[in-house]
């Protein structure tokens, strides 16, 4: 068997396992409880996007959100993975963008129903490249920020996080095992707003890796 190439994780099928409110300014800008635990939910591998193809605004949706995220790659899976060896676990990271339809995820809590359709559709997880685990020494302190149309609309640091890495690699873990190419996302901080049709959004962590998606309408 040969020896699969970690840096290109988004092509190995893997699932996506997203963390909720994990920023206090968040939680509250959408009128959320802060969570005692984390909340989790899932992407499918098929919400990929990368650089070059755009992020499709789905037809159901008026009101389509931007919350730039650090991603987490596994490069180790494990099952109830305790907290203090919960790094070795980690290959690497990723920014990630969780694309969410806020009207349809407001419809979902209102009903009590999940958020799969406002959360899991296509193109709901733009990816960057690979980043390997040495980049990002801390990942408890780094920045993240998003722009849209040149204008900055997300500005936050992980030393924000309710719950850190290793904490939501333990967590998860527990009831979910990890496999090598899973990625988590760990949560937006602050400042999520509407995009449109033609809107270019750029994010980035720090000055250590930058994304360029555009948003279209899809035709069909
Ligand atoms: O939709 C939400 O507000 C929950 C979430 O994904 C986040 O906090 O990153
Ligand atoms: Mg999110």
């Amino acid at each position: 068997m040969t020896a699969r190439n970690i840096s290109r994780f988004w092509e190995w099928g893997r699932k996506i396992i997203c963390v909720g409110r994990n920023y206090a300014d968040h939680a509250k800008e959408l009128k959320n409880a802060i969570p005692t635990e984390p909340v989790l939910f899932l992407k499918p591998p098929s919400a990929y996007v990368r650089e070059g193809s755009p992020i499709l605004v789905p037809l159901y949706s008026s009101n389509l959100h931007h919350e730039v995220e650090l991603g987490v790659v596994i490069g180790k899976g494990g099952t109830a993975i305790p907290q203090s060896t919960a790094m070795e676990h980690v290959a690497g990271y990723a920014l990630c963008l969780d694309m969410t339809a806020r009207d349809i995820q407001d419809e979902c809590k209102s009903k009590g129903l999940p958020w799969t359709l406002a959360k899991a559709f296509n193109t709901s997880c733009p990816v960057s490249d690979f980043i390997p685990k040495e980049r990002i020494p801390d990942p408890g302190n780094v920045k993240l920020w998003l722009k849209v149309n040149d204008q900055l609309r997300q500005s936050g640091c992980t030393s924000q996080m309710i719950f850190s890495v290793p904490y939501l690699i333990s967590y998860i873990s527990d009831f979910i095992s990890l496999e090598e190419g899973d990625l988590i996302l760990t949560g937006t901080p602050k400042g999520v707003s509407a995009v449109q049709e033609h809107d270019e959004l750029q994010a980035g962590i720090e000055d250590i890796v930058m994304i360029n998606f555009k948003v279209e309408r899809p035709d069909h």
